[in-house]
C-alpha cells in the first residue's frame, strides 16, 4: 500500500509528482527545491539560504509523515556546481548529527527545474 503525503507548508509540486509516498514504513521524499510555500517565491539569494529552504521545506515534509530528519537513512543531493559543495554541506550538516547522519550522494548536474542550484531528496524510516 502507498500513502500519498501531502502539506501546504511545503511548496506545491510543479509537475506530476507527489511531495512524498510511504510505503510501509518508508517516506519516499519528492526532490525539493527552494520554493518558499508561502510567497511561491524561490530563494536564490545565496547558496546558503537556498540550501536553507530546501532543507525548511523538507522538514516539513517529513512532518507530514510523522517524521523528523532523524528517521533519513538516504538523501541525494543534485547541485549545479561543485564549487557550492562545501556551502552546502555547512548548511546541510546543521540538520544532521555527524555520527548518525544518512547516507548520502552528491552528484552535480547540468540544469536542475526552474534553474535552481540544489535539489535534495530523501528516504526516511519510521
Ligand atoms: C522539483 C522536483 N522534484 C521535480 O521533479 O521537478
Amino acid at each position: 500500500m502507498k500513502k500519498i503525503i501531502t502539506t501546504d507548508k511545503a511548496p506545491a509540486p510543479i509537475g506530476p509528482y507527489n511531495q512524498a509516498v510511504l510505503s510501509g514504513n518508508t517516506l519516499y521524499t519528492s526532490g525539493q527545491i527552494a520554493i518558499n510555500p508561502e510567497t511561491g517565491k524561490l530563494v536564490l539569494d545565496s547558496i546558503e539560504a537556498e540550501t536553507k529552504q530546501v532543507m525548511l521545506n523538507m522538514k516539513e515534509v517529513l512532518a507530514a509523515a510523522e517524521m523528523t530528519f532523524e528517521n533519513v537513512i538516504k538523501t541525494s543531493i543534485f547541485i549545479s556546481d561543485m564549487h557550492n559543495f562545501s556551502k552546502i554541506n555547512a548548511v546541510y550538516g546543521e540538520y544532521f548529527d555527524d555520527a548518525t547522519a544518512p547516507a548520502r550522494e552528491t552528484v552535480e548536474v547540468a540544469n536542475l527545474p526552474k534553474f535552481v542550484n540544489v535539489e535534495i531528496s530523501m528516504i526516511a524510516v519510521k
